[in-house]
């Protein structure tokens, strides 16, 4: 029997597979399979954003690797919300608080922290490198070599755009009304995710709110998911681009509070000359163990898959947190 665990940082969920448990690792034929399927919701299967798989590390340092596959299946280059739940996992299989975890671009650093509110288990993860350039995209017909703060009127004739990749591509936009941070968001995020002259690989389209000095309301159009409750990259890139655009509402000595549809994430800013970089500091939240023959695992089949809660209580513990937030 294998087991997995259905895990979420601010709702944002996964399937977190630890395939150094298996004789045979599967393929990644086999996990993108699994992926496609886990993440559908249906009658009592409640779905997920994707997969988290986690292998040993390629080269010394690291406690493990995390790879990303989106719910349709794509692979992404990191997940922010996803590798506090990995972070988490690690630190309690290897008794470790502090370490770095392989990425399909760079080791990141990943810590435990205080508990985010009673009963929430917490942890904050690197989010880098940051990069302007179009080839980190890629984006193309837009007549610019990066993408900071200006209007881009092939794709809205009013809103203003900045594309950062960390190193997953997000294009942000400060809005000021609910129809944008809702419908505008999901016209372009879905414009842009289909087949379109530019963004050829899709990118993940975030609308923030300023809500006041450090603290944003981020909402983001997920590039292989579709609207999702929240994307830890894309907050972290959001904190990013409000610190540049609006120094005067961003002390970077102080946390930035970033709420959103799931809850709500702190990040702290680095402005480091040799590379900045931003920390992600949220709930890992683990909600049920799934048990599956391994054999029915690596055949894509899961119907023998079952489900049940953990016994913590810490989904009630981050439901109640999300309740008391004031946004
Ligand atoms: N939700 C994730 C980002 C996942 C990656 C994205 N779908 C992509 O393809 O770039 C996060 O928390 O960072």
């Amino acid at each position: 029997m294998t087991e997995l665990v259905h895990v979420h940082g601010s709702h944002n969920s996964f399937y977190l597979l630890d395939q150094t448990l298996f004789e045979t690792p599967l393929s990644q034929k086999q996990f993108i399979q699994l992926a496609q399927k886990l993440c559908q919701q249906k009658d009592d299967w409640p779905g997920a954003d994707g997969l988290l798989v986690v292998d040993e590390p390629t080269h010394a340092g690291p406690l493990g690797k995390m790879t990303v596959v989106n719910a349709d299946g794509s692979i992404a280059s990191m997940c922010g919300n996803g590798l506090r739940t990995v972070a988490r996992y690690l630190s309690e299989r290897e008794g470790q608080t502090a370490f770095t975890v392989e990425t399909a671009e760079s080791d990141l650093k990943v810590r435990q922290e205080a508990n985010f509110a009673p009963g929430v288990p917490a942890f904050s993860v690197e989010i880098s490198p940051i990069r302007f350039n179009k080839k980190a995209f890629p984006f193309d017909h837009l007549e610019k070599e990066r993408i900071f703060d200006t209007k881009l009127p092939v794709l809205h004739d009013y809103l203003h755009f900045t594309a950062i990749a960390v190193p997953t591509p997000h294009l942000i936009s400060f809005v000021e009304t609910d129809e944008d941070l809702t419908d505008t968001l999901g016209q372009l995020g879905q414009r842009l995710n289909a087949e379109n002259p530019y963004f050829p690989d899709g990118v993940n389209v975030n609308f923030a709110k300023i809500l006041g000095k450090n603290t944003l309301f981020v909402q983001t159009y997920e590039r292989g998911v579709g609207f999702t409750n929240a994307c830890g990259t894309g907050m972290s890139a959001t904190s990013y681009a409000f610190s540049m655009i609006h120094p005067e509402l961003v002390d970077v000595s102080k946390e930035l509070t970033i709420y959103n549809p799931g809850g709500m994430v702190k990040t702290r800013i680095h402005q480091d000359k040799e590379q900045p970089w931003i920390e992600l500091i949220g709930n890992a939240t683990f909600i049920d163990k799934v048990t599956i023959p391994e054999e029915y695992l690596s055949s894509g089949h899961f119907d023998l898959a079952q489900l049940r809660p953990v016994q913590t209580g810490e989904e009630t513990n981050y439901n109640r947190f999300v309740a008391n937030l004031p946004h």
